[in-house]
């Protein structure tokens, strides 16, 4: 399977903070791959890295082969274009209609008529269920549904790679499930790349094709979700199981609790 997307030993950090350490991951074309991993870990970046939204300090990307180079402004743009982002809650145009909203990318990016854009914005809305919505307005309709214009909006130039970062945030567990399935089925229809950044484990092993988990700046675990399941690493366990004991720390780093505060810690 050959990659769509490549992020070769790369490092990152703002400013002397190194957030990742010389991570590798491989995204094959048409594959949905989970990242997952503990909050602050660098999920968020690792999505800012792949768009050209940051550059790393070490290592590279490629996009299907080619250097990802932030230098070079319109060979970055060229790649943004093969890209559709979701970032999170996918907030919608609260002016707009449901309609409009997913026309909004085609009437930005192309010159194509206006009734082919309707026509074009109908088709993604009816891939996500909700043609018979395209009137209403953004507070006329669920969250769940909100978060699926966001989906077909995000699809609306044929995207060969999607970034969602978050997507089940928010959502109540049947919405979710509806989302994830949304995912994978407009992946396949596109033949797209899907990036999903995410906590939520059983959604993401319902759809996902490759987990990496992240922890440390490092690639702590990799697998697919049948792989994940079973091992028996601890971190994996306490990731899947949820459980707050474990190698996963709770606390941000910090100064000692008695340094800070001037008292004895418990
Ligand atoms: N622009 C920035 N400048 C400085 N530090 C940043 C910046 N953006 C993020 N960070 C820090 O980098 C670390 C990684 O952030 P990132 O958003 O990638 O984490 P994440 O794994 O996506 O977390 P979460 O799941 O909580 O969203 C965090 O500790 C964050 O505080």
């Amino acid at each position: 399977m050959s990659d769509f997307v490549t992020v070769q030993g790369v490092t990152f950090g703002y400013g002397r903070r190194v957030i990742l350490d010389d991570v590798t991951l491989h995204f094959g074309r048409g594959q949905v791959v989970a990242i997952m991993g503990g909050s602050g870990m660098g999920k968020t970046t690792l999505l800012k890295l792949i768009g050209g939204i940051e550059t790393p300090d070490k290592g590279a990307i490629y996009i299907d082969g080619e250097l990802l180079d932030t230098s070079d402004k319109e060979k970055l743009y060229a790649q943004r274009r093969r890209m559709g982002m979701l970032f999170q809650f996918g907030a919608l145009f609260t002016d707009m209609s449901v309609l409009d909203n997913v026309a909004f990318p085609l009437r930005e990016q192309t010159h194509l008529s206006e009734e082919l854009i309707e026509r074009m914005a109908l088709m993604k809305l009816n891939a996500v269920g909700l043609r018979g919505a395209a009137d209403l307005m953004p507070s006329e309709i669920s969250g769940g549904m909100s978060r699926r214009v966001a989906l077909a909006r995000a699809t609306a130039l044929d995207p060969e790679l999607i970034m969602y970062d978050e997507p089940f945030a928010g959502l109540d567990p049947i919405s979710m499930g509806v989302t994830a399935r949304l995912i994978r089925d407009l992946s396949n229809a596109l033949n797209a790349t899907s990036i999903i950044v995410t906590h939520d484990v059983p959604e993401t092993f319902a759809i996902a094709d490759y987990v990496y988990m992240i922890s440390s700046g490092r690639i702590a675990a990799e697998g697919t979700p049948e792989e994940l399941s079973a091992s028996q690493d601890p971190y994996v366990r306490q990731f899947i199981d949820g459980a707050p004991d474990g190698p996963v720390a709770f606390h941000y780093p910090a100064e000692p609790i008695d340094r800070e505060f001037g008292v004895r810690a418990p």
